[in-house]
């Protein structure tokens, strides 16, 4: 097929309530969606960089400009493209991994509901639903954390993660543990901490975590191998994944036993499938990792998920854990599980409504 269009949606989403991590708070999400108009019909992207280069280096204008200036005019160019190729086409650029990924999840989307296929059937999902985590941002008080957490536990979420950093973590995760007995139970630090503080982290082994994400900086492997040998608790890694080879070169090293997949981290849902087949050669458990998406990215996310070697819970919310309102159908919980979209491609349609509504600026079209 080849590409009519490429068009830049800029929305504005408010959050239901702060999310509060080691880098930030944020109130609201900027979203940038990207729609592709081709021979074969329609396809949509969701942009998972944030507004500022906090949790990496991309940030959303950055994005908007790199697809603007550099991947959309290559994929104009282009005679024929496909899912398969995007990656291929766009690998002249170095990076910016976010803005890649949301051009090919809507080369993707468009190249499947003109085939008939859902994303679950393309990337060989083995399940109709997905057992759903919740992430937990900082609060400003233990009670108003715990408030927070026995919501979402009676919401029926099966796994409770908590951001910390340093000066909020044993205490808050000793006062989680003690309200939710057994239940799952997993902190992400978001490169909080550093080499001094493995004694600290070694604290953390009292309470039976799933897991301990990110706690170092991203290019920081060795220190992850220090603290991997010195705690019980699995070491589980996000920022640094940047694609299969860092997954097999980290897992091989010692840094990680959990990996916290998100395609638009790596490139793409097909680099995602790529590091998810790595990790099961490996024996790794891997889960859907999430960056507060629309129901546009959230049903690729659920679709991923429901691979085979997705084994822990995923930041696989419903969509009322952010949005009052979503830009799709809200997804919701049903027994602590999401159902995976059967219809064609993501399986979801972007509420033209909405996107009126919550736009920031008029849609770029590019040609
Ligand atoms: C604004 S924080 C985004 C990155 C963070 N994401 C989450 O905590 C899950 C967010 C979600 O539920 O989508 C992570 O480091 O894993
Ligand atoms: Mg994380």
């Amino acid at each position: 097929m080849r590409i009519l269009a490429v068009e830049l949606h800029r929305v504005a989403m408010p959050l239901v309530r702060p999310f509060e991590t080691s880098f930030g708070r944020q109130t609201a999400r900027d979203v940038l969606l990207v729609r592709v108009r081709t021979t074969d019909g329609d396809g949509w992207g969701e942009c998972v960089a944030m507004a500022d280069p906090v949790y990496s280096s991309e940030y959303v204008d950055g994005s908007e400009a790199v697809i603007r200036h550099y991947l959309a005019p290559a994929l104009l160019a282009a005679q024929e493209v496909g899912a398969e190729s995007v990656a291929g086409l766009l690998g002249f650029v170095v990076g910016h991994r976010m803005a890649k990924a949301a051009v090919e999840t809507a080369v993707l989307d468009a190249q499947t509901r003109a085939e008939g296929i859902s994303f679950g059937e393309y990337f060989g999902a083995d399940r109709d639903a997905v057992d759903c985590g919740v992430s937990v941002g900082i609060s400003s008080s233990i009670d108003e954390l715990l408030a927070e957490v026995d919501g979402y536990v009676g919401e029926g979420y099966r796994r409770i993660k908590l951001k910390i950093k340093p000066g909020w973590d044993i205490e808050p995760v000793r006062a989680v543990r003690e309200l939710i007995g057994e239940l799952p139970l997993q902190v992400d630090a978001n490169t909080a901490y550093t080499r001094a503080d493995i004694e600290h982290l070694g604290r953390l082994d009292e309470f039976g975590l799933l897991l301990i994400e990110q706690p170092f900086v991203e290019e920081d492997i060795l220190t992850h191998i220090v603290l991997s040998a010195a705690i019980e608790t699995p070491v589980c890694l996000d920022e640094s994944i940047v694609n299969a080879e860092v997954a097999l070169d980290a897992i091989e090293r010692g840094a990680t036993s959990v990996v916290n997949i998100k395609a638009g981290r790596v490139g793409g849902y097909l680099e995602a499938v790529r590091v998810h087949d790595v990790c099961a050669e490996l024996g790794v458990p891997v889960w859907c990792g999430g960056m507060l998406e629309t129901g546009v990215g959230r049903a690729a996310n659920v679709a991923l998920a429901a691979m085979a070697n997705f084994t822990l819970p995923g930041d696989t919310s419903g969509s009322s854990r952010y949005f009052a309102e979503d830009l799709t159908e809200p997804f919701e919980l049903v027994d602590g599980r999401l159902a995976v979209p059967t219809g064609a491609g993501s399986g979801v349609d972007v509420r033209a409504d909405a996107l009126a509504d919550w736009a920031l600026r008029p849609p770029i079209t590019l040609t």
